[in-house]
């Protein structure tokens, strides 16, 4: 069964979540329709683990609703999600070939054929035992595992992280496959920008438990500028509009949300990079701003 095109498949509602005093979501909303890659950003601890957690029915939040296909985050999304945890938990005294075994007996959409390929693209011996596996190998065997249940929606916290250099290029082109020949919902959480880049088409940045920013990524950055010029040519922009502002000697250079048209005069100004616009919100961390 390929995905739903039209209903959404992942709508956050504003949801909250607390673990004792520790406020780790607070009134996210944001809507991922079917078929984009999207990416979560944040710097540690801003609840990207959570709210990924939330989608994939693991953790029911305090308040606010999770829908995955337009039902409740829960049981009966779960046959629908493929969630790859920070730490790609499987069984160490397994070796691949038993994991794979073991994915094909719990899940009634497993490709065998599929999972195999994925296995020896990433050159994951099947008899070694996943204990033994480096941790790049691991959270790759944790992919295959994902992808290999054929989702319609795959939550991946991380992905990317333990991987060198040429295994993420590889893990992000699988991806990019995956989706391009089942249009296959991704949400993945990240940290570095050069993973996002090029991979993926949305973008939801949250800060403090907070959305911050939930667009498509070229329409985030259209919609964006980064002026520089003397603190008080910002005057000209209202403050709701102002990201944030770096002083840089007798200049500041600030990422700007224009709701109006482009400057004109003496300020400076030019279409931020995507480092630019992450950077710009995730350095502000309180400030608040719509989601577009
Ligand atoms: N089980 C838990 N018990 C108590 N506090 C928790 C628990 N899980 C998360 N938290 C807290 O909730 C907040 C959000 O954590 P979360 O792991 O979702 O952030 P994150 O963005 O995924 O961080 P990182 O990038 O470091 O993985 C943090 O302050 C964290 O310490």
């Amino acid at each position: 069964m390929s995905a739903d095109r039209t209903t959404p498949a992942l709508e956050v509602a504003g949801v909250a979540h607390t673990f004792g005093r520790r406020r780790a979501l607070d009134d996210c909303s944001f809507t991922v329709p079917a078929g984009a890659v999207t990416a979560l950003v944040g710097r540690n601890g801003a609840g990207k683990s959570t709210l990924l957690r939330a989608a994939a029915g693991l953790l029911r939040p305090d308040s606010g609703e999770v829908r995955v296909f337009g039902e409740p985050a829960g049981d009966g999304s779960l046959p629908r999600i493929g969630y790859v945890a920070q730490q790609a938990p499987l069984y160490p005294m397994l070796t691949v070939a038993q994991t794979l075994t073991v994915g094909s007996r719990l899940n009634p959409r497993w490709d065998a054929a599929y999972a195999h390929r994925l296995a020896d693209d990433a050159d994951l011996p099947g008899a070694a035992r996943v204990g033994t596996l480096p941790a790049g190998h691991r959270s790759r065997l944790a992919l295959v595992m994902a992808l290999a249940k054929r989702p319609d929606l795959l939550l991946l916290d991380e992905p990317l992280a333990p991987l060198d250099p040429v295994a993420r290029t590889e893990v992000a082109g699988t991806l990019m496959a995956d989706v391009a020949e089942r249009g296959t919902t991704v949400v993945l959480s990240s940290h570095v920008v050069a993973d996002i880049d090029g991979v993926c088409d949305r973008v939801v940045v949250l800060t403090e438990g907070r959305v911050r920013l939930a667009a498509e990524v070229e329409a985030a950055l259209d919609g964006h500028l980064v002026a520089v010029g003397a603190g008080i040519e910002f005057s000209a922009f209202d403050s709701s509009e102002v990201v944030e502002v770096r002083a840089a000697g007798a200049d500041a250079t600030a990422l700007i949300r224009p709701t109006g048209s482009a400057p004109s005069g003496g300020l400076a100004w030019h279409r931020p990079t995507l480092e630019e616009l992450l950077l710009g919100y995730l350095r502000t961390p309180t400030r608040q701003v719509p989601t577009a």
